[in-house]
């Protein structure tokens, strides 16, 4: 991820994507160019060598009359095609590139391991590269057009310069030396502060989202919570100042030479010397003195242009390089395209002598972890918090690869199994879900509905997770679209009622193993052992895997594992873990006494 592509790749994999994408707007971006400059070679150096070569050569007033208005039609319509371009063309195709990258960055951010959120470096990257793709793809595409056809006219500028003095083009490399030398020196500086007060804009961008979003909405109000975002968003802001303050120096310094080499070199150096040759030495035509000093300005601004364009090549280049680079992160997770799909029904699931820390962290969560499933039996994992119980089922649905040991799909490595299709058997619910501001039907299905089949599917989760009624009881029953993001007829639930709509994912999925992480959490007793009953229910015939921290649920369970520091430290039936009197029968008895007195008090 940190290997440098250069310019030339990095711009040209941009002009490749657009090409891709949308080939006519290449063909517009050029268009345009070459229409800007034609038009500013001709009337700062051709006209007025037509005009000044006609009086001396005595034509009529009316062909040059007939010239000039030749000339205005043409670039007058050619006007006409530029407004068009810029007020209709370019914001259609605008949109489309944007929405075709961004597109892309999203399958990419789909598909990488869960680690890479942890990941900040990877993290920047990904928000620079989203950031950056509205703009960066026209950037690209106007600063290669302007670039070539500056290249073009500055030639042809520069040419006629020549034939009237061999020196004075040497002024011209002045412009340049201001604008490349010291311009690329200006945005090296931007670049790297933007660079180094990413991580303060972070913070600011948290802040944002967090007073921005609804679901931090209550504890903001009910808590001292928001002085500390305040404090978080003044962090950030003073890092962003203090980084611009440190770079303030340099950037001015650098702007300053850059102005001095770019304009009063070229200008007053160029006049002061055709004055000399007009008036000291006399080697020099007024009409010759007059075409030099249009020529020179054009020439001039040609090149500041050029090498404005050149500087936002190399600074376009250091922004696509993000961009490349999270495109073409490799995903560690490996998939195996070509390996089987795991046949069904599951036979075995095992987890033999697991261990797993998470990435950048020191200290194991699961230490020589073995658990071996068969067929369908119903496994509760409990323990205290942080003793590694999600952590083991992340592992058992792939969303991170053990360190040691192995997990076995019917006797074989999951890692040969197509990373797709392994997935796919899991029907999941877990405590930490999230709603989707989509209709109660997308929420269910996690897709569109499109058939008869689709809804049926999608009310008899809803039975099953007990929220039908409520659901059917709303204005638009399954079409009714959940929270009020984007919608003012939106529906708002309760905690317990989101829940269900939750595990109601489950049930509508077709799934061969399923994984219940605490999907009760927010659901009162009565409605907890309900959505339990219906769970095993809807799972006969299949393994399961629930973690409850109700230890009654687990009574529900035919094997049982305890976890404690990331190790099994008791497993059994209910009965047997009771019998044994250990932590598990512990745990039990507190909960149970701590119910009787709630019941009782
Ligand atoms: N993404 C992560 N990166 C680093 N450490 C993590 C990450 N997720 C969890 N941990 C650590 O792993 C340990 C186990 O977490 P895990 O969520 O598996 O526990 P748990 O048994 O499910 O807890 P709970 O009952 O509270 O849900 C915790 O100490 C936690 O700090």
């Amino acid at each position: 991820m940190n290997k440098q592509s250069g310019v030339f790749p990095n711009n040209l994999f941009i002009l490749k994507l657009v090409f891709r994408i949308c080939p006519g707007r290449i063909a517009a971006e050029f268009l345009l160019k070459a229409i800007g400059y034609t038009a500013w070679v001709f009337y700062s150096i051709v006209l007025v060598k037509y005009v000044l070569h006609a009086i001396e050569t005595g034509q009529s007033f009316g062909e040059i009359a007939l010239f000039i208005t030749g000339s205005a039609l043409f670039f007058g319509t050619c006007n006409w095609f530029e407004q068009w371009v810029e007020t209709s063309y370019k914001p259609k195709t605008d949109a489309l590139l944007f929405e075709k990258l961004n597109g892309q960055l999203y399958d990419k951010a789909a598909q990488v391991e869960l680690a890479c959120y942890e990941d900040a470096e990877f993290y920047n990257r990904y928000t620079m590269a989203v950031k950056e793709t509205e703009t960066r793809a026209s950037s690209v595409l106007e600063t290669t057009a302007d670039t070539v056809c500056a290249v073009i006219a500055g030639i042809g500028v520069m040419v006629n310069m020549y034939m009237i003095d061999h020196w004075v083009i040497l002024f011209v490399l002045s412009p340049f030396v201001g604008k490349f030398l010291f311009g690329s020196m200006h945005n090296r500086l931007l670049y790297a502060r933007d660079q180094e007060s990413v991580s303060h804009r972070r913070k600011l961008d948290y802040v944002n989202r967090v007073v921005y979003l609804q679901d931090y909405a209550k504890e903001i109000r009910m808590s001292g919570i928001f002085r500390v975002l305040k404090k978080t968003y003044e962090e950030g802001y003073s890092g962003i100042n203090t980084v611009v303050r440190r770079f303030a120096p340099r950037v001015a310094g650098v702007h300053f030479w850059q102005n001095i080499f770019t304009f009063l070199v070229i200008f007053q150096g160029v006049l002061l010397y055709s004055l000399y040759r007009t008036m000291v030495s006399r080697t020099l035509e007024v009409s010759e003195f007059a075409v030099l000093t249009s020529a020179m300005v054009s020439a001039s601004w040609i090149l500041i242009g050029l090498s404005e364009s050149l500087i936002k090549v190399f600074q376009n280049s250091l922004y696509i390089e993000n961009l490349r680079g999270f495109l073409s992160y490799e995903i560690k997770m490996k998939d195996n395209p070509e390996g089987p799909a795991p046949a069904k029904p599951v036979q075995s699931l095992e987890l033999n002598r697991v261990s797993f820390t998470y990435p950048g962290a020191s200290t194991p969560v699961l230490r020589d972890i073995s658990i071996r499933i068969e067929g369908s039996e119903k496994i509760a994992l409990v323990g205290h918090n942080g003793a590694g119980k999600t952590t083991l089922v992340k592992l058992l649905m792939r969303l991170y690869d053990p360190n040691h040991g192995q997990l076995l799909l019917n006797g074989r490595d999951i890692r040969d199994y197509r990373l797709g299709s392994y997935r796919a058997l899991f029907g999941t619910a877990f405590q930490d879900f999230r709603i989707f501001a989509m209709t109660v039907a997308e929420n269910v299905l996690m897709r569109q509905p499109v058939t008869a089949a689709d809804y049926h599917c999608v009310r008899d989760a809803l039975v099953k997770s007990g929220v039908y009624d409520k659901v059917a009881s709303l204005p638009k029953g399954i079409d009714t679209v959940l929270t009020r993001e984007f919608d003012e007829d939106g529906a708002v639930l309760s905690g317990g009622e989101y829940q269900k709509i939750a595990v109601a994912r489950a049930f509508a999925k077709e799934f061969e193993i399923a994984v219940f992480d605490e999907p009760s959490s927010a659901l009162d007793p009565v409605a907890e052992y309900g959505i339990y009953q219906s769970m095993l229910a809807a799972c006969q015939g299949k393994p399961v895997f629930f973690i409850s921290h109700r230890l009654s649920m687990a009574t529900l369970a035919d094997r049982i594992y305890m976890l404690e520091n990331g190790t099994v430290i008791e497993t059994g039936t209910h009965d047997q873990l009771m019998a044994l009197n250990g932590k598990y029968a512990d745990m039990f008895r507190k909960q149970a006494e701590k119910y009787a007195e709630e019941v009782g008090a």
